[in-house]
C-alpha cells in the first residue's frame, strides 16, 4: 500500500456534474508517482473532463481529489496547477497567434496565453530554448505561432508544457491533426521525454493504440463517465477489453512494443 506521499493522484468516488448531467461519475483513481498512464476511450466518455479535473482546472462536484498531496477545494488551485503542465487543442486555441514561438513556450511559467502577462528571465529563456530544441523547433523561435502547422503548434505546446519544470505533464490528443510522420516523430519524443525525466508523472489521454508510447504501462479505460478497466496495458490492450470500452467488437494486434485496433465488419 503506497502512502499519500508516494502518490501524484489520489481521488476517490470523484463527480463532475453539469447541465443535469453526469460527465464524471464516481471515480476512483489512484496513480503513483512518476506513474506513465493512458486515459483511454469513446468520444464523448468524459476523458476531458477527468483531464480538466486531474490538472486543477475544474473542481469536483462531488467525492475526494488530491493531487500532489494537495486537497482540490482546500488548496490554492492557481499554486497547484503551476506544479502541473497541460497541453492539447484547449491550450492550442487559447493561445495569442501574434506571440513569436519563444513567447508561447514562456507563457507556460505562469499559464498565461497572451504575451503582455509573460514576465520572465533570462534563465527562463534559455530553458524554453532548449526546449524548443528538444522538440527540433528551435530555428523558429522568433516566427509567429500562428504561422505555424498543426504539427509544430503541438510540439510548442509540449516545450510550453514542460516549461515549468512540472510534476506532471498531461497531454490531452497530442497527435489530433497529425499526419502519419508527425505523429511517429511524437511518440518518439514522448517516450524520449519519458526515459529522460524517470520522476515526472505523465498522463496521455488518446482514442487511438497506435499512439501510445512503449513507456506507458497503465491503461485507464472510460466510457459513459465511468471507470470501466484500469491496469497494466500488455494485459488490458487485448480484443475483449478495448472492445468493452468501446462499447464495439475489435481485433487488437500488438507489434513489437506497440499496439494497432480495427473494428470487427
Ligand atoms: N458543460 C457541459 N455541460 C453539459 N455536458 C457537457 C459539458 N461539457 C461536456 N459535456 C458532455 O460530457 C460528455 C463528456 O465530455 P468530454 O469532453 O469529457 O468527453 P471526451 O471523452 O473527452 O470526448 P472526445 O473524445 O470526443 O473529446 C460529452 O457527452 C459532452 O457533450
Amino acid at each position: 500500500m503506497n502512502s499519500m506521499q508516494d502518490l501524484a493522484i489520489d481521488f476517490r468516488r470523484v463527480g463532475v456534474k453539469a447541465g443535469g448531467r453526469d460527465l464524471l461519475l464516481d471515480f476512483d483513481l489512484s496513480i503513483d508517482l512518476g506513474a506513465r498512464f493512458v486515459i483511454l476511450g469513446p468520444n464523448g466518455a468524459g476523458k476531458t473532463t477527468l483531464l480538466t479535473v486531474l490538472s486543477g482546472t475544474v473542481r469536483p462536484s462531488s467525492g475526494q481529489a488530491v493531487i500532489l498531496s494537495e486537497l482540490l477545494g482546500r488548496t490554492d488551485m492557481r499554486t497547484l496547477r503551476r506544479r502541473i503542465g497541460l497541453c492539447g487543442s484547449s491550450v492550442i486555441e487559447r493561445l495569442n497567434g501574434a506571440m513569436t514561438v519563444l513567447q508561447c513556450v514562456l507563457s507556460g511559467i505562469d499559464q498565461v496565453f497572451s504575451p503582455w502577462w509573460i514576465a520572465s528571465t533570462a534563465k527562463d529563456e534559455a530553458r524554453a530554448h532548449e526546449l524548443l530544441e528538444l522538440v527540433g523547433l528551435d530555428p523558429l523561435s522568433g516566427r509567429n505561432f500562428s504561422l505555424l502547422s498543426m504539427g509544430e503548434r503541438q510540439q510548442v505546446a509540449i516545450a510550453r508544457a514542460l516549461v515549468s519544470q512540472p510534476e506532471i505533464l498531461l497531454l490531452d490528443e497530442p497527435s489530433a491533426g497529425l499526419d502519419l510522420g508527425a505523429r511517429e516523430a511524437l511518440v518518439n519524443r514522448i517516450e524520449r521525454i519519458a526515459h529522460n525525466n524517470p520522476a515526472l508523472t505523465i498522463g496521455l489521454v488518446t482514442h487511438h493504440l497506435e499512439e501510445i508510447p512503449p513507456a506507458f504501462d497503465r491503461i485507464i479505460g472510460i466510457n459513459s463517465a465511468r471507470k470501466v478497466v484500469d491496469g497494466n496495458k500488455n494485459a488490458l490492450l487485448t480484443s475483449s477489453v478495448v472492445g468493452e470500452i468501446f462499447g464495439i467488437d475489435v481485433d487488437v494486434t500488438r507489434i513489437g512494443e506497440r499496439f494497432v485496433a480495427f473494428a470487427r465488419v
